[in-house]
């Protein structure tokens, strides 16, 4: 559950104050998600989502993405947009921590993924890939080829004993991807967390995107990559290949990919299976005893990991 700080409602009475959204009708947390404390907030008006930001987000970042919302939801495309207060003012802060209040997207994500929704997803990702080439903010990211290193460090895996083959294996695929990470591929703004959970659907129609708090400056074809991974997996571990074509195809139909591009599929979908390995590796070691949120599974992106290790090319994600 991700409610991290809690607020009372005397508390969003007075912050709503700020703004120009009528009277708080009800408020609730939303127990989904990780990193921040979302609450549904209804007014007299609409509904609204308030984030308070927790520890993992930098305050530094929040105005890339607030901006980048901003931005996307200026051009058209279904994404939280940012309601300013009656200062003109986006970020404030609530009980200690920055806060924002954002527009409700409408929608629900998918557990039952269909290929249908990958071409969706894929033409969608392409669109915000398109209409963000303009934002002119830059965010490093700073989950990719060099930070991975410092995380993988920071697992502290030859202090366990059970870790050890794995710190190995690991330890050669860091070596392999800092020799031969792609360095000249278009770059742009990506949203760098496409999972399932933060992609909206009403009905067979991909509806909204969520949750920009890892988007950044970096390699376009990276964003795909994640989808892959996230989207392209069956629960068994098997990798479906009708589910990647649809993928590739639905986000070529808005971007084509250059040749370039399409042959860096298999190292950028190694990297983007060792980024999530990484992080959820690093919050496995580390939560707190009896925390509220359940770490997420490292074994399953190792498990991609190799698979990638496996290919041949990018006729093994059904491009030809
Ligand atoms: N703008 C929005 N419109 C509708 N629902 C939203 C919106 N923002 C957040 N939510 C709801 O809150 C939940 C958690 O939001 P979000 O994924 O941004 O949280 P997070 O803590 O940053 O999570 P994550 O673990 O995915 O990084 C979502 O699954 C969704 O149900
Ligand atoms: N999507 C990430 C969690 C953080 O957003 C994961 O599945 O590891």
């Amino acid at each position: 559950m991700a409610v991290y700080t809690q607020i009372s409602d005397g508390e969003l009475e007075a912050f709503l104050g700020e703004y120009d959204l009528g009277e708080l009708v009800s408020f609730s947390g939303i127990a989904e998600g990780v990193e921040n404390s979302n609450f549904l907030v209804r007014t007299t008006a609409d509904t609204f989502i308030l984030t308070l930001y927790e520890k993992r987000v930098n305050r530094d970042d929040l105005p890339f993405f607030i901006e980048l919302m901003r931005h996307l939801a200026k051009k058209g495309l279904n994404v939280p947009s940012p309601v300013p207060g009656r200062d003109g003012a986006t970020l404030r802060e609530l009980n200690g921590r920055p806060a924002a209040i954002v527009t409700f997207v409408d929608g629900v994500w998918r557990r039952r993924i269909r290929p249908s929704c990958c071409r969706e997803l894929g033409a969608g990702m392409a669109e915000m890939h398109v209409a963000g080439l303009d934002y002119d903010r830059v965010r490093e990211n700073n989950l990719s080829v060099a930070g991975w290193r410092p995380l993988f460090d920071s697992c502290d895996l030859p202090k366990r004993e059970i870790y050890h083959a794995m710190h190995n294996q690991l330890n050669m695929e860091l070596h392999h991807l800092e020799a031969h990470w792609p360095r000249d591929l278009p770059v742009g703004t990506i949203h760098a967390d496409l999972f399932p959970d933060n992609v909206f659907f009403l009905g067979d129609t991909l509806s909204g995107f969520i949750d920009f708090y890892f988007a950044c400056t970096d390699i376009l074809a990276y964003d795909l990559a994640i989808c892959l991974n996230a989207w392209c997996f069956e629960t068994d571990g098997s990798f479906n290949v009708t589910k990647a074509r649809n993928l590739v195809m639905g986000y070529e139909s808005v971007r084509p990919l250059s040749a370039a591009e399409r042959a860096a599929l298999p190292i950028l979908a190694r990297g983007s299976a060792i980024r999530f390995l990484l992080t959820r590796l690093y919050d496995w070691l580390n939560h707190p005893e009896g925390a509220l949120v359940k770490p997420k599974d490292p074994m399953e992106y190792h498990q991609k990991l190799r698979f990638h290790q496996g290919v041949s090319g990018p006729a093994a994600y059904g491009l030809t």
